[in-house]
């Protein structure tokens, strides 16, 4: 007999290419997010071992994956889907909120420029993949602590596509990436699912996501506070924090095979799995 279900199929998977940064200077020396402690001391040691986990994973999952050269006092540079939004062959850089992490915008778009992409310089604050979300179609673009609003129309008209814009309100999640989760890595899907926490946004936009995502998974706080939802999925097999073991089991029911990992010590940065991973779509 043959099992029908809605759920995730197979054929959803898509071979993602992606850029990373080896953490080798990664460290918490200043405060730009409410899990940042640079009174307590880190270990940048155990951060490379953690993310060399994350790496071999995606070389397993036969991801394409390229590599930015981390450079000294930028010990940020590692949550690389801040470096910019990648895609159709555009890059569209960053320009980062804090002083702290400003010099990454322009190290990430000569990257870009190098690797053959169109690389755009951005006119409007914004931080890259951490708050613009390709969805089938539309791009899901966060403001409230990080990018700029006009941002999101600079995007909307650099990429021809829909923009719909959401207000983050908790700054523990600060990025959209920390709130929200892309299942369906196909672009243009048709009813492409996501993963998302209601409390992290404010009624207008919960309203939007209630309307356009109406069988999306809703995280529970417990997941979201290892920053559970920062996940990567290639339409299959998603990327996650090993300790959101809820979403691990609403993931396996809605047909996906989640892979957890442990980046305990990224996390006192304020990133997880998403935020160490840009997409690269030519
Ligand atoms: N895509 C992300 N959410 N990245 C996390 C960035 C963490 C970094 N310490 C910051 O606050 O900017």
């Amino acid at each position: 007999m043959t099992q029908t279900t809605a759920e995730a199929p197979a054929s959803a998977a898509v071979r993602p290419s992606v850029l990373m940064c080896r953490p080798d200077h990664f460290t918490v020396s200043y405060r730009i997010n409410p899990w940042m402690f640079p009174q307590l001391p880190t270990d940048t040691a155990l951060a490379v071992q953690q993310w060399e986990v994350l790496y071999r994973t995606y070389l397993d999952l036969d991801f394409d994956v390229q590599l930015i050269d981390p450079i000294a006092g930028l010990p940020d540079m590692v949550y690389a889907a801040n470096g910019g939004f990648v895609l159709d062959g555009i890059a569209y850089g960053a320009s980062f909120t804090h002083p702290e992490r400003q010099p990454e915008g322009p190290a990430y778009l000569q990257w870009f420029a190098n690797a053959g992409f169109d690389a755009r310089e951005p006119a409007s604050v914004n931080e890259g993949e951490g708050d613009f979300l390709l969805v089938g179609d539309v791009i899901l673009a966060g403001t409230g602590f990080r990018s700029a609003t006009a941002s999101h129309e600079e995007v909307a008209r650099l990429f021809g596509r829909e923009v719909v814009s959401l207000n983050l309100v908790n700054p523990s999640f600060y990025h959209l990436d920390t709130a929200v989760a892309v299942l369906d890595a196909r672009p243009g899907a048709d009813r492409p699912r996501i993963a998302y926490l209601p409390s992290a946004f404010d009624e207008p936009s919960l309203e939007v996501l209630r309307d356009r995502f109406p069988d999306a998974i809703l995280a529970t706080e417990e997941d979201a506070a290892v920053l559970g939802l920062n996940s990567f999925s290639d339409g299959q097999n998603v990327v996650i924090a090993a300790r959101a073991t809820t979403f691990s089991r609403q993931l396996r029911e809605a047909g996906y095979s989640p892979i957890g990992v442990d980046l305990s010590e990224l996390l006192r940065g304020g990133g997880g799995v998403k935020c160490c991973t840009l997409e690269l779509r030519r």
